[in-house]
């Protein structure tokens, strides 16, 4: 399967059901075969720019964390691939189908949206980059899972532009860069043998409330 590192592999075989409920939600299957109704896709789109807003600021966050070089780089590439690429696919989206910048960035936030990005950043604020981690993994590399299924499963040309952002080797590198980010902090702080730590469960914990978020999220998208 995938190759996003150790730590994601053992916290998602850990989470195996809401993980499945994530990659292979309604809102996932019909991005697939085209039949998401077009209105679901553009205010999931509206609702995600907020929820870049905020996740830019976690990885700011994980900027602040960091206690070497190396993680400050991947890091900042994060933060500057949010901000200067991912957040400007949502702009360009939305302008092409009437929703202009200001309207965008006007969007009220759902419930659902603040309850994930607040979890986020509040798992950073009162501990390390390791719990930040643990709760940012699963939307990056979930996206990076639901991107390269779709890329091979896609029944409809619909959704492709999104579905190809996800596939592209510029995100599966972004994805391994962070898996590989995931370990090295691990090792670092709490050692080769991670998954032993006294801190391993409380980890895969926030990883999974991560999960059930992002199952939420997708859910949130089908009713506009
Ligand atoms: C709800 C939701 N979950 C995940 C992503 C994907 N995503 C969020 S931040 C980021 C860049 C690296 O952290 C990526 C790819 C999204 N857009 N919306």
């Amino acid at each position: 399967m995938s190759n996003y590192g150790k730590a994601f592999a053992l916290m998602r075989d850990a989470a195996q059901g809401p993980w499945r409920d994530y990659t292979r939600h309604t809102f996932v299957e019909g991005m697939k075969d085209g039949t998401l109704p077009r209105a679901a896709f553009l205010h999931y789109l509206r609702q995600d720019y907020v929820f870049l807003i905020h996740f830019s600021r976690a990885w700011a966050l994980a900027v602040v964390k960091s206690e070497t070089h190396s993680e400050m780089l991947t890091a900042v590439a994060t933060v500057n691939a949010l901000v200067a690429e991912e957040m400007q696919l949502h702009i360009g989206i939305c302008e092409a189908a009437g929703i202009s910048h200001e309207e965008l960035f006007a969007t009220p936030e759902r419930a659902e949206n603040l309850a994930y990005t607040r979890f986020v950043l509040e798992a950073g604020y009162s501990g390390d980059l390791l719990d930040l981690l643990a709760a940012l993994t699963p939307c990056v590399m979930g996206y990076g899972e639901i991107g390269t299924r779709l890329a091979s499963e896609a029944t409809s040309e619909v959704y492709r532009d999104w579905i190809n952002t996800y596939a592209s080797d510029d995100y599966q590198g972004a994805c391994k860069a962070v898996g590989e980010l995931f370990d090295q902090a691990l090792t670092r702080r709490i050692g080769e043998d991670f998954a032993a730590s006294p801190r391993w469960d409380r980890l895969c914990q926030t990883f999974r409330t991560a999960t059930e978020l992002e199952v939420n999220f997708w859910q949130m998208g089908l009713t506009p």
